[in-house]
């Protein structure tokens, strides 16, 4: 690592641009920021048709050289063909244009190739479209890997507006999930001393508090109800940034979704898990869960295993062995809880009948 990079703070992006028509705007940031001429676009095998395709023609028309690659998975081997592409055409900044996973392969290919990279979300599905972790598969486990931050996120809401509802639902999901992030946080530096950032917290909790008292303006096909949820995104990504960690955004309610994501056949959204593990772990801090879950319930977001698609056995298990995840990471879940004490809390949460 060099000095200036172990110097490093905090990296936030430079330019955030929410707003209609914003995939119009694109190549006027690239030029703003004086990215270069060569342009490595990562997008999905539905993303491209709605957004990829028409980025790189805007591109195009400024006289840029743009190579598209359709990712269909957020694994190392993506990351190393990336590269390899990037390598291949001496590319002089990457842009991630779709979901999640497109994001993330081009943010960690950016980072290791040492170029600039965009973020360029067509759902507001989760914080990672703004943060500088990047969500990664390797031998069958999925790591959060620190990388660098977008240099730019360009939301545009028209695109956001018209993508599955679902998408933007989970995207509130992650939001709240900073209520358990938090309280975890705060008990593992009141019992391990763990490094604490006030103004980390602060934001963080702040962000899921005003999402949950705008619920009902949460609705579908509204850009309005998109820029509420981008917003939110971003400041959680922001706060993160200040943390130097994803302890503000990410506890117990995210090992939760971990566990499920290596348990459950058919995993949902990372959002709507991660939801559901804030109703349960709230409870478990013995806080206000009902509001978790009212909050999740008025967007529209799965409050139930029924409505997440999993399988009742799968949730307990998954209870049970969330503590494993990131031992490291000490959250109310502490050393585990029993077979016993996961089936009184997800039952009377409901999130089991
Ligand atoms: N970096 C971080 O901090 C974080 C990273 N993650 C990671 O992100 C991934 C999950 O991301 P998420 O976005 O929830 O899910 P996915 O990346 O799995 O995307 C879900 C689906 O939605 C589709 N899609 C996206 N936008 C639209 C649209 N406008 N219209 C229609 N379909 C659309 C995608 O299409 P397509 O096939 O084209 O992609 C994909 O099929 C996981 O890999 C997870 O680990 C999660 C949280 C934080
Ligand atoms: O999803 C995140 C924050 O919302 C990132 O958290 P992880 O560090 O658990 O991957
Ligand atoms: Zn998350």
């Amino acid at each position: 690592m060099n000095e200036l990079k172990s110097n490093k703070w905090m990296q936030l992006p430079r330019d955030v641009l929410v707003g209609s028509d914003m995939l119009g705007k694109v190549a006027d940031v690239c030029s703003d920021l004086q990215l270069g001429r060569n342009a490595l676009i990562v997008t999905g095998q539905k993303t491209r048709g709605i957004a990829g395709i028409k980025v790189a023609e805007e591109l195009e028309e400024t006289g840029r050289i743009v190579q598209i690659h359709v990712s269909s998975s957020a694994s190392m081997e993506e990351v190393e063909n990336v590269m390899e592409i990037a390598r291949e055409m001496d590319t002089d900044f990457l842009l991630g244009v779709g979901s999640g996973k497109s994001i993330d392969v081009a943010k960690l290919a950016a980072t290791r190739h040492n170029v600039p990279f965009l973020s360029i979300p067509t759902a507001a599905s989760h914080d990672g479209i703004v943060s500088s972790r990047a969500s990664i598969t390797h031998n069958g486990e999925t790591t959060s890997i620190q990388a660098s931050a977008p240099m730019a996120v360009i939301a545009d809401t028209e695109v956001i507006a018209k993508a599955p509802f679902r998408l933007l639902a989970a995207g509130c999901g992650d939001i709240i999930s900073n209520c358990t992030a938090v309280l975890d946080w705060q008990l593992a530096h009141r019992l391990q001393n763990v490094t604490f950032s006030e103004y980390a917290a602060a934001l963080a909790s702040m962000t899921a508090n005003i999402l949950i008292e705008s619920a009902d303006s949460i609705k579908p096909e509204l850009e309005s109800s998109v820029r509420i949820v981008v917003k939110a995104l971003v400041s959680s990504g922001v706060a993160m940034s200040i943390a130097g960690s994803s302890r503000p955004a990410s506890g117990s309610e995210h090992m939760f979704s971990h566990a499920l994501n290596r348990i459950a056949p058919n995993p949902a959204l990372h959002g709507e898990q991660c939801g559901i593990g804030t109703i349960l772990m709230m409870y478990l801090h013995g806080g206000d869960w009902k509001e978790i879950r009212d909050a999740l319930r008025i967007i529209g977001a799965p409050t139930t295993a029924h409505e997440l698609g999993i399988e009742d056995k799968y949730i307990l298990q998954a209870l049970v062995e969330s503590h494993k995840i990131r031992p490291e990471r000490y959250t109310i879940l502490g050393t585990g809880i029993t077979p016993d004490a996961a089936e009184v809390v997800a039952r009377t949460t409901g999130v089991i009948s």
